[in-house]
């Protein structure tokens, strides 16, 4: 099982603020929110600093005069001042926590949407961990960062800025002091915040890794037991936590020297400052209580200087969660019809005419290579030449790896065809919208998936606008009775979270779900694989049911499926080199011959053997 995906490196050195101001779409509609909270903050902010001039004054007059009333009057003032600053920071959340969970809401859509319409092969090479990643964990961290620290990365530079303004009217010499650090601070965020910001993108990248591997794990859990592969895949798992583990103990080292470093300095600093604060006291330059406001003053600024260190880490970790998320929102999706070539009659519309002349389906010189197969490899189809006549069902053989599910996945385009044309009655399909490709061609897949869902959903999926007639037409066609006998019949739960089928039962209701739309065209991936003999009879007849309504290519791996069909198209080296009923090409065709016998070692044949030799096709 692969550990790590194959995705494009990520641009690793870029502006955090660039980064984060790709936000700015999403964060437009709710900006007044979010300006308004920013500014409730700042003002909530500032009544915090009143709070030292208060002590001042409470220091050099009500102490100094020695007047009780006058210290009740300063601590009923400083309590106002701290409720007022407590109630305004609630009503700041209040003002964010909806829109922030909305904007969430919004780009885990739109994120969805993206992953939903980009073609299979940018699914063939992104590890479905690294999307579950971006499309949870990434999209949290940003809605953190929007609510919480950007905001305050503001708020707390304009605190800080009112707070020297503040202690320079105090006592301008002491101020100065509080500044010296500064300069050195500011070299040593960028420094800190340069290595940071790489550990995060790789720790962010090594947590998608590691998601895909349990997922994988979960999901392969059969196969896992089966082949007693529990110690190779928790090593598996064990490195990847190690690596991560030390990815984010890299991180916490940075960020323990950036806070020793901003805690230390100013710290320093103001005992230095307090420190002179005292001797000027002493000497009498300074008054008491300003020495008080000024010292309370720069302990009020303690917090937001502090929590810088904790904010640029965040804002780090934020940039690097949009990179992440825009690398899929940025992956163009395909246009929706391709440069295919108008024949004839061709429409061109994007739509399918009705009354057109029932052609089938015609494969003319198409050629196919995989967009992520490596460089110089050559195509693995090289000139597919192949009619399926209107109502004809023709079965694709060939020996493993020889390209027949590549090739019917052209039909639906799941992958676009590099080069030739394929027709449906006489239409090219790459002109084709790809909704209306789609709901004429109907495909069930070697790996009957189904969805955590009712049977009903699962089989309507087929066809969105089908009703419950269409329904119970598909499960008689493809022999679902079974599903009349569940708990609760055609709502029973089934797939990952649902009721366990067989695997015969889930090959039914995926040929329900391929048939229940009507298709005009029907391809099929070896859809006996993998069944008992029982199952496989019980398949077969659906199979026969299912074939008679449509024109179909169906992969055939064994020759009870090559039974089922009128003709039989052999696929070797990238091109059809056979095409004839199952008699003509045992006849003529000796490669053929060798792949049903199973000699070429792909297809195994010796069971089926007695009634392939007979003369009947379908
Ligand atoms: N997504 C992909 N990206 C790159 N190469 C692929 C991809 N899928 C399949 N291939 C390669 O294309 C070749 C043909 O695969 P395909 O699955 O079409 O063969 P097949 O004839 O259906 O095989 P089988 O009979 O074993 O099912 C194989 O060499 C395979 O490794």
């Amino acid at each position: 099982m692969p550990e790590s995906t194959n995705q494009p490196e990520p641009e690793r050195s870029r502006s955090a603020v660039r980064s984060l101001l790709r936000l700015w779409p999403y964060v437009k509609p709710i900006s007044h929110r979010l300006f308004g909270s920013a500014g409730v903050a700042v003002v909530a902010s500032c009544l915090a600093l009143l709070i030292p001039l208060v002590l001042k004054w409470i220091v050099d007059g009500p102490v100094a005069h020695r007047d009780p009333s006058g210290v009740w009057l300063g601590g009923g003032l400083v309590l106002l001042l701290g409720l007022l600053e407590a109630g305004l920071f609630g009503v700041r959340r209040w003002l964010v926590a909806r829109p922030m969970a909305g904007l969430e809401a919004t780009m885990r859509a739109d994120l969805y949407h993206r992953l939903q319409r980009l073609p299979v092969s940018f699914h063939d090479r992104w590890g479905s961990g690294q999307l579950l990643s971006r499309a949870t964990n990434d999209l949290q961290i940003l809605r953190m960062f929007l609510t919480f620290p950007m905001v305050f990365l503001a708020v707390n530079t304009a605190t800080i800025v009112a707070g020297f303004g503040i202690l320079f009217v105090q006592q301008w010499s002491l101020g100065l002091i509080l500044l010296v650090p500064v300069v050195p601070l500011v070299i040593l965020c960028s420094y800190f915040e340069a290595r940071y910001q790489v550990a995060s993108r790789t720790a962010q990248d090594q947590v998608g890794d590691l998601t895909t591997l349990v997922e994988e794990s979960v999901l392969g859990i059969r196969i896992i037991k089966a082949f007693g592969r529990h110690r190779s895949q928790a090593e598996a798992f064990h490195r990847q936590s190690r690596e991560l583990r030390g990815t984010e103990l890299r991180k916490a080292r940075l960020l323990a020297d950036l806070w020793m470093v901003i805690v230390g300095l100013p710290d320093v600093a103001l005992g230095a400052a307090l420190v002179l604060g005292v001797v000027q006291v002493a000497d009498g330059g300074l008054s008491a209580g300003t020495l008080v406001a000024f010292l309370s003053t720069a302990l009020a600024l303690r917090w937001p200087v502090e929590s810088l260190g904790w904010l640029l880490s965040f804002s780090n970790e934020a940039a690097t969660a949009a990179d992440r998320v825009f690398e899929v929102l940025d992956t163009e999706v395909p246009p929706e019809t391709g440069k295919g070539t108008s024949t004839g009659t061709g429409t061109g519309t994007g739509t399918a005419e009705e009354g057109r002349p029932a052609d089938g389906i015609r494969f003319s010189a198409v050629r196919f290579r995989y967009p992520d197969a490596p460089e110089g490899t050559p195509d693995l189809l090289t000139g597919i030449d192949l009619h399926i006549r209107s109502g004809e069902t023709v079965a694709l053989v060939g020996a493993t790896g020889s390209g027949k599910t590549s090739l019917t996945s052209l039909i639906p385009r799941l992958y676009e065809p590099t080069g030739g044309r394929i027709t449906l009655d006489g239409t090219d399909a790459a002109l084709l919208t790809r909704s209306t490709l789609r709901s004429l061609v109907a495909t069930a897949f070697e790996e009957p998936t189904l969805f955590s869902a009712g049977v009903r959903e699962n089989v309507l999926m087929g066809a969105p606008g089908a009703d419950e007639a269409d329904l119970l037409r598909a499960l008689e066609i493809a022999q679902c009775d079974f599903v009349h006998k569940l708990p609760q019949g055609v709502d029973t739960q089934v797939g990952e979270q649902g009721l366990s089928l067989s695997g015969g039962q889930r090959q039914r209701l995926a040929l329900a779900r391929a048939v229940v739309g009507r298709p005009r065209f029907l391809v099929l991936d070896d859809p006996l694989s993998a069944l008992d003999v029982h199952t496989e009879a019980l398949v077969e007849a659906a199979l026969r049911q299912v074939l008679s309504t449509t024109t179909a290519l169906v992969v055939a791996h064994r020759p009870s499926t090559v039974m089922l069909a009128d003709r039989v198209a052999l696929l070797s080296e990238g091109r059809i080199t056979a095409v004839g009923t199952h008699q003509e090409l045992l006849t003529s065709s000796a490669a053929y011959r060798r792949l049903m016998s199973g000699q070429d070692g792909s297809t195994p044949a010796a069971p089926d053997r007695p009634q392939f030799e007979g003369s009947s096709t379908r």
